[in-house]
């Protein structure tokens, strides 16, 4: 369901409504169901809705939106976040892992989350892919989350997530750069079918440190960190200006791109696709993915805002999990 105040919901029951026309999978909803009738109501979508298990819902998905409710208080106000309803929107993602994790449901699609309003109910991460990660640990070490913005053959990927750019250069090390390309390497190969994929690297300075001149970084940490991959049969190129990267016939040339920090990543990819472009979860043992817009607290509740992004959510997770094949071997 996603922040109540935000976007999420509307672009969830929207989808619905049209699920014929879109030729869309069946999906469960995790969240408030007295909430989701309040916000159909408001946005004037004659949305049935039924509460009920992941193993019922695809039997009852053309009759009524298949709801797991989640109890608590979760006021219809959008635009206007309260931490009031972030116990359900937390309780919401992680039994929706759950029951990834059992089977249950073949992948999540999660809706943008406001961490602000989350903090006060408990929450503790920085975004949805840490938490994710610290939910599959099932008892054991969480798996190492990767972050991946995908649109058609563009994909990016941010080696840091959600941290300070003054921690950047002290978290860029030869491991984690080197256990990033592995991740993405066996994603794209087990994933998303690419037999040999080819990954270019930005580097962390300007100029990828300019001989070493700019920094050193590039070539101290990444470069042998890259070499390192090659040894080991990747085809992994880099580090590269990432100015000069993302231009758009040079990134074609990559399978992915993995960048050194959040906005080196996802600047260029919202601003050739924002309406269009996937997040994408790698490295656990589900699949997630999610539209890559915020809550767009100003859209909320309008019915304005587009779809398209959380449209390529579903079909990605979707195609992730075999879905067509699965239906086609069902008739
Ligand atoms: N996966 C998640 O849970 C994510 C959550 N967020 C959270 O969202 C909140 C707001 O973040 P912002 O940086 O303002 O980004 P935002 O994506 O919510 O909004 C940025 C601009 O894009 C527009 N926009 C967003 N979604 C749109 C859509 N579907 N159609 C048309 N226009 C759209 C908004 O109206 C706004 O002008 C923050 O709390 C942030 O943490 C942001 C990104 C991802
Ligand atoms: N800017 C994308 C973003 O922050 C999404 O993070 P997450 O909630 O998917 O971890």
């Amino acid at each position: 369901m996603g922040e109540p105040a935000g976007i999420g919901p509307d672009l969830i029951l929207r989808l619905y409504a049209n699920r014929v026309e879109l030729g869309l999978p069946p999906f469960i909803v995790y969240g408030h169901i007295d909430f989701l009738r309040a916000r159909a109501a408001r946005l004037r979508l004659p949305v049935a809705m039924l509460e009920c298990t992941p193993p019922e819902a695809a039997a009852r998905f053309a009759e009524a939106l298949p709801v797991v409710h989640v109890d608590g208080l979760v006021p219809d106000k959008p635009g206007d976040p309260t931490a009031l309803s972030g116990k359900v929107v937390i309780e919401a993602i992680s039994r929706a892992v759950d029951d990834s994790l059992t089977g249950a449901c073949r992948a999540i699609v999660t809706a943008p989350i406001h961490k602000a309003a989350l903090y006060a109910a408990g929450f503790k991460y920085p975004g949805h892919t840490e938490y994710l990660a610290a939910l599959c640990a099932q008892g054991g070490a969480a798996p190492m989350p990767v972050m991946m913005l995908a649109h058609e053959a563009l994909r990016v990927i941010p080696a840091t997530i959600h941290v300070p750019i003054s921690a950047v250069p002290s978290l860029i090390t030869f491991e984690l750069v080197v256990s990033t390309g592995r991740i993405v390497a066996h994603s794209l190969r087990t994933r998303f079918g690419i037999a040999e994929p080819r990954i270019g690297f930005a580097g962390l300075n300007p100029h990828a440190s300019e001989g070493g001149n700019i920094g050193t970084e590039d070539y101290d940490t990444v470069g042998p960190a890259i070499a390192q991959l090659q040894h080991e049969g990747i085809l992994a190129e880099g580090p590269m200006p990432a100015d000069t990267l993302f231009h758009l016939p040079h990134w074609r040339k990559y399978d992915a791109v993995i960048a050194m920090y959040h906005d080196q990543a996802l600047i260029p990819i919202k601003t050739v696709a924002f309406d269009q472009a996937v997040n994408v979860t790698l490295g656990l043992p589900i699949v997630r993915t999610s539209p890559d817009h915020g809550t767009a607290f100003d859209l909320a509740g309008t019915g304005n805002g587009s779809d398209a992004s959380f449209l390529n959510a579903i079909r990605l997770a979707d195609e992730l999990t075999g879905g067509a094949a699965q239906r086609a071997a069902a008739q």
